[in-house]
């Protein structure tokens, strides 16, 4: 369970980008952050993930007080996040098994990275997981050769395998078409419920967060102004957010 309260990030030039953001976040919930372009949905997956430091606030992950925390503890807490970004960051020239098994900088440690080192378990868990995320027939695929909607189930892949209990998805629909936009929201969607996985998706798209998020949270000039349960948002609700 991850609870926040009165979390609050001011950049070093002094503008005030996110304010008073409080919230939970329990496991196996799909949340979708929505809201005008420069609302602060980006800024608030970065703050979540830990990429950028909070100015204020209480950020509670499992009972543990992560701004508090000394580094050892915080390094525990990252290695339970992971971040996806619009166009993940792969490994090019490896395959999309390797490239799960290998895990994302800060998911694993270096040394596994460098030397690629696996257990036999490990690489039947990469497999179960590109099978539950429809890519098992790209195994042996180079990277480079994945469509963007196959790089974004591997990233997903990557996470699961890793055994991240929340998963930052900052609009990881962009760019694909509506049908692959619509898959990847239903693998998030059965991953969070299958593994009880915490996901945050920041969207542009309103109907995908109408469709498939548990809840809606609305921000607006860095605040939260909406948190309902996944439904249809009214027409005043839809003006709010503009
Ligand atoms: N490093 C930065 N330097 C200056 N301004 C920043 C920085 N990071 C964020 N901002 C400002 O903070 C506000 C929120 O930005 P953010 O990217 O989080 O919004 P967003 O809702 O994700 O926008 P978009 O939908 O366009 O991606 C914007 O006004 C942006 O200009």
């Amino acid at each position: 369970m991850i609870t926040i309260s009165g979390l609050t990030r001011t950049l070093p030039q002094g503008k005030t980008v996110l304010q008073e953001i409080r919230g939970q976040l329990e496991p196996g919930t799909f949340v979708a952050i929505v809201g005008a372009s420069g609302s602060g949905k980006s800024t608030l997956l970065r703050c979540l993930a830990l990429k950028e430091p909070w100015t204020k606030g209480e950020y509670r992950f499992d009972g543990q007080e992560v701004m508090k925390a000394g580094p050892l503890a915080k390094l525990r807490v990252r290695r339970k996040i992971a971040y996806l970004e619009q166009k993940p960051l792969l490994y090019e020239k490896k395959t999309a098994l390797k490239n799960v098994l290998i895990g994302a900088v800060g998911q694993v440690s270096w040394i596994r990275r460098m030397t690629g080192m696996v257990r036999n378990d490990d690489y039947m868990d990469a497999m179960d997981t590109l099978e539950a995320v429809g890519l098992i027939d790209r195994a042996k695929q180079p990277a480079e050769k994945l469509s963007g909607g196959e790089r974004q189930r591997v990233a997903i892949a990557r996470a699961i395998a890793h055994g991240a209990e929340l998963v930052l998805a900052d609009e990881p629909v962009t760019g694909l078409d509506p049908h692959s936009a619509e898959d990847i929201m239903a693998i998030l969607k059965k991953l969070c419920k299958e593994k009880r996985t915490t996901i945050v998706v920041a969207l542009h798209r309103l109907e995908l967060a109408e469709k498939f998020a548990d809840e809606i949270w609305g921000l607006h000039e860095g605040r939260i102004i909406m948190n309902v349960r996944g439904r249809r948002l009214t027409g005043a609700e839809k003006v709010r957010l503009s």
